[in-house]
């Protein structure tokens, strides 16, 4: 009965829909196969191996992304990959694909708890079977078999042999380095001292997965609705008991969650190297002395990329009391110099208040405004605006959310004289944002937990000017992990 109809349906479709239809596999696979020979070839180049999904993650992998012709190669063959497994999968299959997205997560939050990666790696290359790991982590076995498997079956480890895993280039990146019995007697310092890339995945699968599974609800609740600060949030209602996420980290039983969560800021900005945060800006315009100041910086860790490079400009670190007790002991450990010669200092200090700081070059803005709704965006780079001077600039690194489909003309146009404003576009039949998930995920990461948006180039600059600043220039970093720089100057 399902097949006649869909027999008759398909009968119905004009020759033209038919046709384009049929195209688009071929070409969809031309991309992926002319791109792949491209790839082939960097990939004999030993400084710059292609990626293997069957060994651990070494950073050297991503090495070839460097190259902006073979980040766009990559990124052709994941936007044609995705677009045709879409094409080709049963429309139910495909949908459970995102339905069943939640278990996913499930699967993948219980694998970091239950400290699989580490066990994993202790294990070496053969792996371990299920009923060892569960010795050490002391889990069901049969439930955890249950979980890798389905996170082996999305690439996420490798079932080498029945109930025996290991560590693949995927699940290798949730290793945070540390010996498995340590982080089990002591939980809490798990991502203590690591990269926080753990830490991130860990903080997003907790607190922010748990409010997501309230979006609609939420978006029903007639007094959410009114709320415009970080109060608002399914994350705040649901878990922080009307708290909103600063306050309730700030709780001394929540403490291993600010930790987490600075650590977690880490892992974000490890996404970029620290090459890619100096790049970001030309630092070297900047005069001996200089004042940058890294506004709600967490614990520093981009300022502190910065200064690795420009150790000649001074550094202002504000937060909230939690976040800066964190930042002192980061610095101490990491650039004990700039500590001892003055070359950084901390200030408790909420950017919802009038800003202390005056003959500020640069006032540095990672990731804050995407934690807001447009109402309290403004008051931020109002403060900001109202301490600067006419020779300050605004940095702002942030996602650009960019379009589903492609720019109108005119639109392109409107952006010609602010150099890097436009958003580039994967070619036809690629989606034009080439599928890439990131800004999407890190947009309703800050709807669920902070209340906040990731923006358009277009929603950017309506808050910017709104608050007079002006965008000049935007800095755009090659590879789909891109975190990009605003850069302004006051009207
Ligand atoms: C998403 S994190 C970004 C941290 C850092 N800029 C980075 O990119 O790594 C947001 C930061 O804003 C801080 N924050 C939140 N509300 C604040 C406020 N009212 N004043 C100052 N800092 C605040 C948080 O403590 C947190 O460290």
């Amino acid at each position: 009965m399902h097949a006649m109809m869909s027999l008759r349906a398909t009968s119905r479709l004009s020759p033209l829909i038919r046709y384009r239809a049929k195209s688009n596999l071929a070409v969809l696979a031309e991309i992926i196969s002319k791109n792949a020979a491209n790839l082939e070839k960097v990939g004999q180049n030993s400084s710059t191996p292609l990626p293997s999904i069957d060994e651990p993650f070494h950073p050297q992998t991503e090495a070839f992304r460097q190259d902006p012709a073979n980040a766009e190669a990559a990124a052709q063959i994941v936007a044609a990959s995705l677009q045709l497994a879409a094409t080709l999968s049963s429309p139910m299959e495909a949908l459970y694909h995102v339905a069943a997205g939640p278990f996913k997560g499930a699967a993948l939050r219980v694998s970091i708890e239950a400290n699989i990666a580490e066990i994993l790696r202790e294990a070496g290359p053969g792996g371990l079977h299920v009923n060892d790991i569960a010795k050490q982590n002391g889990q069901d076995p049969k439930k955890l078999a249950r979980f890798l498997r389905y996170l082996a079956t999305n690439h996420i480890f490798q079932e080498v042999e029945p109930d025996v895993f290991r560590n693949n280039r995927i699940s290798g990146l949730l290793d945070t380095g540390k010996d498995s019995k340590a982080i089990l007697a002591d939980p809490d310092a798990k991502y203590d001292g690591t990269t926080g890339v753990t830490a991130i995945v860990a903080h997003h699968l907790d607190e922010i997965t748990k409010g997501s599974v309230y979006a609609w609800e939420h978006l029903n609740d007639a007094e959410a609705k009114n709320i415009q600060d970080q109060r608002g949030s399914p994350m705040a209602k649901y878990l922080g008991k009307g708290k909103n996420q600063w306050e309730w980290f700030e709780q001394p039983d929540q403490l291993p969650r600010r930790k987490r969560f600075d650590m977690a800021m880490k892992g974000a900005a490890a996404l970029q190297s620290s090459e890619a945060i100096r790049a970001g800006f030309d630092w070297s315009k900047l005069t001996k002395g200089s004042i940058v100041v890294d506004v709600g910086g967490g614990i520093g860790f981009a300022a502190a990329s910065i200064a690795d490079g420009f150790p000649d400009l001074h550094y202002v670190v504000q937060d909230l009391p939690g976040a800066i007790a964190n930042a002192k002991e980061f610095w101490q450990e990491r650039n004990p110099k700039a500590v001892e010669k003055n070359g950084v200092t901390f200030e408790a200090h909420s950017f919802l208040e009038a800003q202390p700081k005056r003959d500020v070059s640069v006032f540095f803005v990672k990731h804050i405004v995407h934690g807001f709704t447009d109402t309290y965006c403004k008051q931020i780079l109002d403060h900001l605006r109202s301490a600067a001077t006419d020779k300050t600039v605004l940095v702002l690194p942030e996602f650009i959310v960019p379009h589903a489909c492609r720019l109108p003309e005119a639109e392109k146009q409107a952006r010609q004289n602010v150099p890097g404003s436009i958003d580039p576009e994967a070619p036809a039949p690629l989606l034009a944002n080439y599928g890439s998930q990131l800004a999407y995920g890190a947009d309703m990461a800050m709807m669920f937990g902070p209340n906040g948006q990731e923006r358009t180039y277009r929603e950017m600059d309506n808050l910017l000017t709104n608050s007079n600043w002006k965008i000049t220039k935007v800095h755009r970093q090659a590879g789909q992990m891109s975190v990009n720089f605003y850069e302004a100057v006051p009207v």
